[in-house]
């Protein structure tokens, strides 16, 4: 993402927000999967019905006659990082007995959901681990974790961290560092209307959060 017309970049730090207010709690915001109700489409038909009604809306007329429906499949799809614990797709694994070195997977389209106005959060993610003892997972098994934390209604902030928690509590790697570039439908096309500002979250564990000269390798890896 090339225009960075205005950029928030979160130190590299521990946990983000966990001092920061009680809501941050495994039990509240979990990593593992919730529970769909069985009614979950039909409720959400109903609701977006609502919502048309109370905007004047007819939901009878033809253009509209399949919208409900149509946004509540939507909504199954885009959240459906709700009901699954991203974290199992890391337990592939493999053993390298002779690679030692970072491992970057950079570029990592996602799209994403602000928990705020429900409205689009698009970007890259960039993970980068260093593996223990030979520990590795597949490639494509990172932009799957990245894209089931994504699907859900999310902070950029919490999302980044995820990622992070995700590969320590599965790989348990030496060191993680994950950096995320987002542009918010929210920023760009109601509110402040700043169409194209791109906001930067970066989270580092373990030797690179300690080493600071080995973290800013990475990261300039990351950005090359
Ligand atoms: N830190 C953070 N803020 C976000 C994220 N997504 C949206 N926001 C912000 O959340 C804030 C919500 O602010 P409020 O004042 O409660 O809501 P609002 O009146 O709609 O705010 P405006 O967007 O300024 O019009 C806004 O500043 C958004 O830009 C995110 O991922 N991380
Ligand atoms: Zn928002």
């Amino acid at each position: 993402m090339t225009n960075l017309n205005a950029t928030i970049m979160t130190a590299a730090s521990a946990r983000l927000s966990d001092s920061q207010d009680s809501l941050s709690s495994e039990e509240l915001r979990p990593m593992g999967a919730l529970p769909l109700p069985a009614d979950a489409e039909v409720r959400i038909a109903g609701a977006v019905r609502e919502i048309l009604e109370a905007l004047g809306e007819n939901p009878e007329r033809e253009g509209l006659l399949d919208t409900p429906q149509r946004v509540a499949k939507m909504y199954l799809e885009v959240f459906s990082g709700l009901h699954q614990d991203p974290r199992d797709h890391l337990k592939t694994q493999f053993s390298a007995d002779r690679h030692h070195g970072a491992v970057i997977v950079k570029d990592i389209r996602f799209h994403s959901m602000c928990e705020h106005h429900l409205l689009p959060v698009y970007g890259k993610a960039h993970v980068a681990y260093l593996p223990a003892g030979g520990r590795l997972t597949g490639l494509s098994k990172i932009a799957r974790l990245v894209e089931g934390f994504a699907r859900r209604p999310q902070l950029q902030e919490r999302l980044t961290d995820q990622i992070a928690q995700g590969m320590e509590d599965v790989l348990a790697p030496e060191a993680v560092l994950v950096v995320i570039e987002a542009e918010h439908m929210c920023m760009s096309m109601r509110g402040v209307r700043s169409p194209g500002s791109t906001t930067v979250t970066s989270i580092a564990r373990g030797t690179w959060l300690r080493d600071s000269a080995a973290r800013m390798e990475i990261m300039s890896l990351l950005r090359s």
